[in-house]
């Protein structure tokens, strides 16, 4: 975005906007939120982060990237508690989103309608390749989204899928590499070209 689309002579106030950082596990997206929040962390803009109670991989009270980048942040239960606990902030970052319930979009439209710009990271695919909870809608509605990909294991090729590599059904399944693993179209979908 070019600094002069920010220049709006007959606007008071801050403007909110919620960005969505989307794409497959390890293709970045944890890396992308932490460095956007602390580039406001260094402009001195009051930050809150959040993340769903449901993941605990790396600890309770940060927000972990697979290169043990992190920044702390307040495990909550619901989108809900994020709106009450965001009263006193101008940037709120959300990892993980895909967790969340179906709430989570209008939390991000009321958090941006306050004015705060609202960053969410989360998977945009489940292991089946389908849409993954909240995800699609906030891309809907989103200022801006940016699509992240990972390096496919298989054949080196950008990797937009998750491939779980347990026999487990459960669309919730807490993992790293022993579970997943990224892979483009034609590696997740085994078709020979
Ligand atoms: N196959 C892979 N492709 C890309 N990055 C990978 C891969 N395997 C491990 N990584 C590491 O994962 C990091 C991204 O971690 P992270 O931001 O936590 O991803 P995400 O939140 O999307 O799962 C990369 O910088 C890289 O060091
Ligand atoms: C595809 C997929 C993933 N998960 C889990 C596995 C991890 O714990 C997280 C994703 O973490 P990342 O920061 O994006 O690497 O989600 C899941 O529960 N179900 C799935 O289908
Ligand atoms: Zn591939």
């Amino acid at each position: 975005m070019l600094f002069s689309e920010h220049n709006f002579p007959n606007r008071r106030g801050p403007i909110g906007s919620i960005e969505v950082i989307c794409g497959s596990m390890f293709s970045g997206k944890t890396e992308e939120l932490i460095r956007r929040l602390r580039r406001a962390q260094f402009a001195k803009l009051p930050v809150e982060i959040f993340k769903p109670e449901i993941d605990i991989r790396y600890g309770v009270n940060e927000v972990v990237s697979h290169d043990s980048n992190s920044i702390p942040s307040t495990p909550v239960s619901h989108s809900s508690a994020i709106l009450l606990l965001s009263s006193a902030t101008q940037v709120v970052g959300i990892d993980e989103a895909q967790f969340f319930d179906e709430e989570l979009p209008n939390v991000c439209v009321e958090l941006a309608n306050r004015g705060i710009r609202v960053i969410v990271a989360g998977l945009d695919m489940d292991y089946l390749g389908k849409p993954f909870g909240p995800i699609p809608n906030l891309m809907a509605i989103a200022e801006d989204v940016t699509k992240v990909h990972a390096v496919c294991v298989q054949c080196g090729a950008p990797a937009n899928y998750s491939y779980r590599l347990q026999q487990n059904e459960s669309r919730v399944l807490l993992g790293e590499k022993e579970s997943y693993e990224p892979r483009c179209r034609a590696c997740y979908y085994g078709i020979e070209l």
